[in-house]
């Protein structure tokens, strides 16, 4: 296995990958490193969660020049969250060489990021939309650009920024130019546009058979479209998830369901498109942070997404394409651990699901609706797993003389049953209301890369092709790889 120094990184580079507790590298940072070092072209696809920013981030650090005022590396990210995110990664890898960076996107002032832009940072980070503004109002130049990077490139296609991500390389150094391409998917319709803008790219490509993780498991459930809820409910409630996110179609979709799960007492925040910025960022702080458990979310949060503790994805709805499928359930099972993803689908919908499965190269595995019994049964597990924890622990002295008392009145049994069903949260039937979705309908894929028929503008994602409007959305946590898996480096070369 790989450590940093090999690669040839300089000693302040690899003294801020250490810091941060990288101890190895991924093998898609292997592959990738030397190659963008030494300032070649490359499209680099690897699993969701298998370390592709600090492939490209790592080795973009070191080709810094830290004492040149001018800015060098330009980052494009398709939402305003993964923006964030990608910037303080690249903070990280650039901190103890001197590396400056800022980020912006849309959504926000643009005398705080005009203010941060007269730092003279070295990298910076954009969703496309705000870049262009800041581009026309000359408050960015693109001329001493040396490194594009398009995270997500095959996005921010689908998100219609084509024209958009055309018009900002013109404005970079046509012949110098490096340009770099990552994502978990590389649909053939990436070939145009590494074609038309890049200078013979090595393609670093994992296996068609390997797109999604197998540290990820897949299970499908068939519903109706009106139990759907009480099934996420009982899931939840059953499979006691650290941190969840659940995937709904429309902006409305994900409104509707995080009152819901509110009002059966689910700890839950809606995250999507239409929301105000400040409050995209408080709902996502609060999640990494573990106020809230269950993040319902619109595919603005399907994609690079990097946050600890997901331990559950559900499909609450189907995506409304197959990449969109793996980039959604790639939120779990990330850096070496495992994950579960749960999709609910209704019974015209099982096309859509055979689809999905044909491109993830994965098969899902049935399983039956969750019983109540089950969701109780999950609960009461969880209530005594946490009860042995804190027995364990013994920290109990403030409690033990009135727990005496109680015993002398009642028995043992008695007593800590009746403590049980008290801190048991007992799977919530409270009815709610959902605006029915019509099912998602199979359409044969074309060359346009099977966007559904259905075009929805209660989505977040323009369909293919379709020019956006202004910007996009979506943050960082770092961790030894394989921290809890010793064996993930391994299955992942
Ligand atoms: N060499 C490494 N050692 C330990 N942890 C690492 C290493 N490289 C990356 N990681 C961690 O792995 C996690 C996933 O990395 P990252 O977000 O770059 O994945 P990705 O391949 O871009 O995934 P996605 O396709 O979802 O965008 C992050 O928490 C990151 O800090
Ligand atoms: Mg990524």
């Amino acid at each position: 296995m790989a450590n940093f120094e090999q690669f040839g990184l300089d000693a302040s580079v690899v003294q801020a990958v250490t810091n941060i507790g990288f101890t190895e590298a991924t093998p898609i940072q292997q592959e990738t490193i030397e190659l963008v070092l030494a300032g070649k072209d490359v499209i680099g696809q690897a699993q969701t969660g298998t370390g592709k920013t600090g492939a490209f981030g790592i080795p973009l650090v070191n080709r810094i020049d830290s004492s040149n005022p001018l800015v060098q590396g330009l980052v494009l990210a398709p939402t305003r969250e993964l923006a964030n995110q990608v910037e303080q990664a690249l903070r990280q890898f650039g901190r103890v060489k001197g590396v400056r960076t800022t980020v912006v996107y849309g959504g926000e002032d643009f005398g705080k990021q005009i203010r941060s832009l007269k730092q003279r940072p070295h990298i910076i980070v954009a969703t496309p939309g705000r870049l262009l503004d800041h581009m026309r109002r000359k408050t960015i130049r693109l001329e001493s650009i040396e490194t594009v990077v398009l995270d997500e490139a095959d996005e921010m296609l689908n998100m219609g920024f084509i024209e958009d991500i055309e018009t900002i390389l013109a404005e970079t150094p046509q012949e110098t130019r490096q340009t770099l391409l990552f994502s978990a998917t590389m649909p053939k319709r990436m070939e145009s546009l590494a074609s038309k803008f890049m200078k013979n790219p090595t393609r670093i490509a994992v296996k068609a058979k390997e797109v999604t993780m197998e540290n990820i498991a897949q299970q499908f459930i068939e519903v109706h479209e009106r139990e759907k809820f009480d099934v996420l409910c009982r899931l939840i409630d059953l499979e006691t998830p650290d941190l969840s996110i659940v995937f709904g179609r429309t902006k409305r979709r994900v409104d509707e369901l995080a009152e819901a799960l509110i009002k059966r007492g689910y700890r839950a925040e809606g995250l999507h498109g239409d929301l105000n910025q400040a409050k995209r960022n408080s709902v996502l702080r609060k999640f990494k942070e573990g106020l809230i458990d269950v993040l319902v979310a619109t595919d603005v949060a399907a994609r690079g997404l990097d946050i600890s503790g997901v331990t559950h994805v559900f499909n609450f709805d189907l995506p409304q394409d197959p990449e969109s499928y793996v980039h959604r359930i790639g939120r779990t099972g990330r850096a070496g651990r495992s994950g579960i993803a749960i999709t609910l689908a209704t019974k015209p919908e099982r096309e859509h699901v055979k689809l999905i499965e044909s491109v993830s190269k994965r098969r899902m595995t049935q399983r039956p609706k969750p019983t109540y019994e089950e969701a109780l049964e999950g609960q009461k597990q969880s209530t005594l797993n946490e009860l042995r924890e804190l027995a364990a622990k013994g920290e109990q002295d403030s409690y033990r003389v009135a727990a005496k008392e109680l015993l002398q009145e009642t028995d043992a049994v008695t007593a800590l049953a009746a403590a049980l069903k008290l801190l048991t949260k007992e799977p919530d039937q409270t009815p709610v209301k959902l605006t029915s979705e019509a099912p998602l309908r199979t359409k044969k894929r074309h060359g346009n890369g099977g966007r559904d028929g259905r075009r929805h503008n209660d989505r977040d994602r323009r369909p293919w092709g379709q020019k956006r409007g202004r910007d996009g959305r979506r943050s960082g946590h770092q961790r030894k790889w394989a921290s809890s898996n010793g064996k993930a480096g391994k299955r992942l070369s």
